[in-house]
């Protein structure tokens, strides 16, 4: 178990769709975020762990210790079954130097379509095709700097990977995620009904009832 007792917590993140998506869920719980946004001053963290859960780990050590407060970071990212799990912990960097989230989903969709699985995909009414099956991952990780301990949990969410992007909302690789079992893309969501099914809202499940 550990102590949230302040008001605010700290978040390992310089994105601001987490930071949006971190906000609404401890609002619920009377608590305002702050982001390495508002620091920036504090260097980049190098995120060269093998997993979401190292990357996380090493986010939530090196905000930590740095300012000595208990640190909540969140590693994320996108594996898509045709590409044998890729980008998984590369997600945010999938299209190389200067990577951005519109970047990542153009060269997720080329990938996609050099392997020609549309021959195969499935259609949605408009006849959206969907090229694969995918999986978002969320590893969360709460480090006290007094004691050394972490506190971790990771939530996952299954979907497909459109051919075209739907909604405006969310970030990322949202625009091309579809829900089978809502029927609808993950950009298509309010914020609380992503929280309610995403990586990061199963996450947060697992991770809020080990904090006292
Ligand atoms: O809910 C999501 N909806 C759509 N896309 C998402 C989501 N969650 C993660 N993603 C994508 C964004 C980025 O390409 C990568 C995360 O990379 P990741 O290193 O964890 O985050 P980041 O570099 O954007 O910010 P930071 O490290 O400062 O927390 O996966
Ligand atoms: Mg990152």
């Amino acid at each position: 178990m550990m102590e949230l007792g302040s008001e605010v917590i700290l978040i390992a993140t310089k994105n601001e769709g987490k930071v949006k998506e971190f906000a609404h869920a401890f609002a619920k719980l009377g608590k305002r975020v702050v982001s390495l946004n508002e620091y920036p001053d504090f260097a980049d963290i190098v995120e060269d762990g093998d997993t979401f859960a190292a990357n996380a780990r090493i986010k939530a050590k090196a905000a930590g210790d740095a300012f000595q407060v208990p640190v909540l970071a969140d590693d994320s990212g996108l594996s898509v079954a045709a590409l044998a799990g890729a980008p998984g912990v590369y997600s945010a960097r999938y299209s190389g130097e200067g990577a951005t989230d519109s970047s990542n989903n153009a060269k997720l969709l080329a990938e996609l379509n050099r392997l020609a699985q549309q021959a195969a995909g499935e259609a949605l009414e408009d006849g959206t095709k969907l090229l694969s099956h995918a999986q978002f991952v969320c590893a969360l990780a709460l480090y006290d700097p007094a004691t050394g301990e972490f506190v971790e949990a990771e939530g996952t969410v299954d979907g497909f990977i459109m051919d075209k992007p739907r909604g405006d909302g969310g970030f990322g690789y949202d625009p091309l995620f579809w829900l089978p079992t809502l029927n609808r893309g993950m950009a298509q969501l309010s914020k609380e009904e992503k929280q309610q099914i995403s990586h990061r809202g199963n996450a947060l499940k697992e991770l809020l009832p080990k904090l006292v």
